[in-house]
């Protein structure tokens, strides 16, 4: 009770996990965090070890490479295989960036030599799946409605497949959840929140009858299902008739990854890279469809890039995205709005405690003490973003000028923006691929059909427990008359053409 009590917080928060469980249990965890750093500032307690925080230079200190920060006992929650450790969930720091230096390559394009065709491939399909089932045409007596929650997550799981392992789980050809992953999803992540709050009990995780309960390989359906074929994947690779391919597993292989390695690392490269970007997807969508000033500028910036020559159809390339600067700036506003994991991430206070400065005054956390992150609340800071932060407005990220101060104003938001993807020895090994995802199916989807939502007063319903878990996001889709081909001029295209406008991070580089 006493260590902490310098930092601010929910009176009950000294002695008591019940606050945090509670919340986490909400189903608006990032709005309950938020609510306390607003209340008792930048960084605050929530647990009698426990602070969060939204202080994006306190975030950069403890992952930076050389931090003596480490992660949390938090992170053993995310061990997903019931016998193995994975990327994510390692607490010890050696073996933590010995797998992520085996691992880095095979995430990266220069390895991955199909990496952009398969992201192309999957959007294709899903545009087609669009066309052939979700358009309205009520003048035909067709009247139709497009879950964008299901159809945005088949696509991220069927590109993740394929990048990861040359094969879609095929979702988007059946147009369903063929395993019952994303229902299986929808209570598994709920109880990571319960073992992130109580660590203790990843122990009793050993006692073989609860062992048992856990999903596993030979499982009909769910997450055991995935972890099925997850490991035939990984088995083709060895043995006399292995298959060769040069994809994220061939790379991973190459980089020394045992067998038992990969079939618990390429379950946790599904389900870290499958719904944060879906989720991310899916929000920009709903904004830009329900901003039509933001949709018109969107498409005009399109259609001239496309009468230029500078953009190829069908598919536009992830480099010609990244010099769309109003395109980037749709992208960032939507990270922004909904940074796609909320869960803690809790770094732990190195041996003789640090000083943590909270709005201006220093404050002492000592050794142990466990610091998790406020995405929403950090995305949302005014002195950052600006007094309207809690609006979706793309403009924030285009200078007004060639000024300093400009420059110094967009260069701040976007490395906070980048922190969505964690940052140092701890960032997001998938950042590439998420990009490459949104840089190519925000813009061809929207030059294609126009998305109207059903509802705008309940557009979605919603479930923040770590990443964002959305449903009934329902949308009449109907075809823009130009298909996506042709050029219409409503406005013209942005001059601005600053370089370095992109989020960095690109596959290729
Ligand atoms: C918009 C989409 C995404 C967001 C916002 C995101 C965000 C994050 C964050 C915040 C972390 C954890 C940082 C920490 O522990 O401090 C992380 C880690 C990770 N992500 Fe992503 N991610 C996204 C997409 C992806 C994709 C598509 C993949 C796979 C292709 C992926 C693979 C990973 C891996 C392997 C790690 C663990 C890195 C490590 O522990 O060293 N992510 N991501």
């Amino acid at each position: 009770y006493v260590s902490l009590r310098q930092f601010g917080g929910h009176w009950s928060v000294g002695w008591s996990r019940l606050w945090l469980l509670q919340a986490g249990k909400s189903g608006q965890m990032n709005k309950r965090f938020t609510e306390i750093n607003v209340k008792y500032g930048s960084t605050a307690r929530i647990g009698p070890a426990m602070l969060i925080t939204t202080d994006p230079d306190l975030m950069r200190r403890m992952n930076a490479v050389r931090s003596p920060f480490t992660r949390g006992p938090w992170y053993a929650a995310l061990k997903l295989h019931p016998e193995r450790d994975n990327i994510t969930s390692y607490l010890d720091e050696r073996k933590h960036a010995d797998i992520r230096t085996r691992m880095a390559p095979g995430y990266s394009g220069k390895e991955n030599l199909h990496m952009e065709k398969d992201v192309d491939d999957q959007l294709l399909r899903m545009l087609d799946l669009v066309r052939t089932k979700y358009i309205n045409r009520p003048e035909l007596g067709v009247c139709k409605t497009m879950d964008l929650s299901r159809v945005t997550s088949y696509f991220t799981l069927d590109v993740i497949s394929q990048v990861a392992f040359g094969q879609t789980f095929g979702f988007l050809e059946k147009d369903e959840d063929p395993f019952g992953y994303i229902e299986n999803l929808k209570s598994f992540l709920p109880a990571i929140i319960v073992f992130g709050v109580y660590t203790e009990l990843t122990n009793i995780l050993r006692i073989p009858f609860l062992k048992a309960a856990l999903p596993k390989s030979t499982d009909k359906r769910g997450l055991g299902r995935v972890m099925g074929f997850a490991s035939d994947r990984v088995q083709e690779r060895f043995g006399p008739k292995a298959i060769i391919r040069q994809d994220m597993l061939g790379s991973f292989i190459e980089g020394g990854l045992t067998q038992d390695e990969l079939e618990s690392e390429t379950l946790t490269q599904i389900t870290a890279g499958s719904d944060s970007t879906a989720s991310s997807l899916r929000l920009t969508l709903h904004f830009i469809s329900t901003s039509p000033p933001v949709l018109a500028r969107l498409l005009a910036e399109a259609h001239a890039g496309i009468a230029r020559g500078e953009i190829t159809r069908p598919i536009i390339k992830d480099s010609e995205a990244r010099r769309l600067p109003y395109l980037q700036a749709c992208i960032k506003e939507g990270l922004r709005m909904y940074p796609p994991v909320t869960g803690l991430l809790a770094k732990q206070v190195p041996e003789g405690g640090a000083l943590i400065t909270v709005d201006g005054v220093e404050k002492f956390a000592p050794a142990g003490t466990q610091i998790g992150w406020n995405s929403w609340g950090m995305m949302r800071n005014v002195d950052i973003f600006g007094d309207d932060s809690e609006i979706f407005r793309p403009e924030r990220w285009l200078p007004k000028d060639n000024s300093q101060s400009e420059l110094d104003r967009v260069t701040k938001m976007t490395e906070t923006v980048t922190l969505c993807f964690g940052y140092g020895r701890f960032g997001c090994l998938g950042r590439g691929v998420a990009t490459m995802e949104l840089n190519k199916a925000i813009i061809e989807i929207l030059l294609r059909f126009n998305l109207q939502p059903c509802s705008l007063a309940n557009p979605f319903a919603e479930l923040c427990v770590g990443f964002f878990i959305h449903d009934d996001m329902n949308f009449v889709v109907t075809e823009r008359p130009e298909g996506g081909i042709l050029p219409t001029l409503a406005r013209p295209a942005d001059k601005t053409t600053v370089e370095g406008l992109a989020l960095p991070g690109s596959p290729n580089e």
